[in-house]
């Protein structure tokens, strides 16, 4: 279980998280929501513990992440960030077995295991033949997938993912938050698509400007009103089997700088 405690985190110029509390419940998907700027990819740095809070406490297991010896913290989490990206000439098969670095003994040798777990989970993420690619030959999808895979591999207890379907088509939108889901891991998971939100997660928590504005089942918190009043958004929103499912209206007025053509 991750607990997030009155979190807050400030730049001189402006507060960027104020007083964040929620918790993802062992093995349960969180979706992190909200608009550009209001603190999702802070909060999650703020988790990971590379981005020390002015104020409150993050807790998984029970054991702040502060006083976690930064080794046991880097077995116990994995990060899936925004924008993954290597400087080194890997494979992908490279770029997985990265992923079982913090469990290794040794620290220059894979083992069998290790080798067989990473064309284990190359496999779950539909790129088995992809091992020996080289990654700046993969597109932008492919590593993604690559680093879910990595992230697999490394057995965390506590899995973070920044946008991980950017870059993906909707095929693998929805395998990798399938996937996920089915692995049991407990997750927060920064989210932009809102419907893919409401069908995978378990909870929502909307940040706005730094703050937790709702938090709830996808159901219960993803209402029309919430959706003009956080994003500015005129949604329909539709039932399917106990899940919203939301379409959006054009807005009203054009856009700055398209009136009158
Ligand atoms: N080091 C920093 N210095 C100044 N401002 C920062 C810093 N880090 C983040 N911010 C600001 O904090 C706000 C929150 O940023 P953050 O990246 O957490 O938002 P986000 O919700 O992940 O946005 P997006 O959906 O666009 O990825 C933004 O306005 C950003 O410009």
């Amino acid at each position: 279980m991750l607990e997030i405690s009155d979190v807050s985190w400030a730049v001189p110029a402006a507060r960027i998280l104020d007083a964040v509390t929620c918790t993802v419940p062992a093995g349960s998907l969180v979706g992190l929501l909200g608009p550009n700027g209001s603190g999702k990819t802070t909060l999650l740095r703020v988790v990971a513990g590379l981005v020390r809070p002015r104020t409150g406490q993050v807790s998984i297991g029970g054991e702040t992440v502060a006083d976690l010896p930064r080794a046991v913290a880097a077995r116990r989490m994995a990060v899936l960030a925004q924008y993954a990206e290597t400087d080194l000439d890997l494979t992908a098969l490279e770029v997985v077995l990265l992923g079982r670095t913090p469990h290794r003994r040794s620290r220059w040798s894979d083992s069998d295991a290790d080798h067989t777990a990473a064309l284990a989970a190359l496999d779950r993420v539909d790129l088995s033949g992809y091992a020996q690619r080289k990654w700046h030959t993969l597109s932008g999808g492919e590593r993604q997938r690559v680093q879910l895979a990595r992230a697999l591999t490394q057995e965390p207890e506590l899995l973070l993912l920044d946008e991980p379907t950017n870059h993906l088509d909707i095929g693998h939108q929805l395998q990798l938050l399938h996937l996920v889901r089915r692995a049991g891991i407990t997750t927060l998971a920064a989210l932009h698509d809102l419907n893919l939100a409401a069908m995978f997660c378990d909870t929502v928590v909307v940040l706005q400007a730094g703050r937790v504005v709702a938090t709830g089942p996808p159901h219960a918190v993803l209402t029309a009103r919430l959706l003009a009043e956080v994003y500015g958004v005129d949604a329909r929103i539709d039932d399917h089997d106990g899940r919203p499912v939301i379409s959006y209206r054009p807005p009203a007025t054009p856009p700055p700088g398209t009136a009158g053509e």
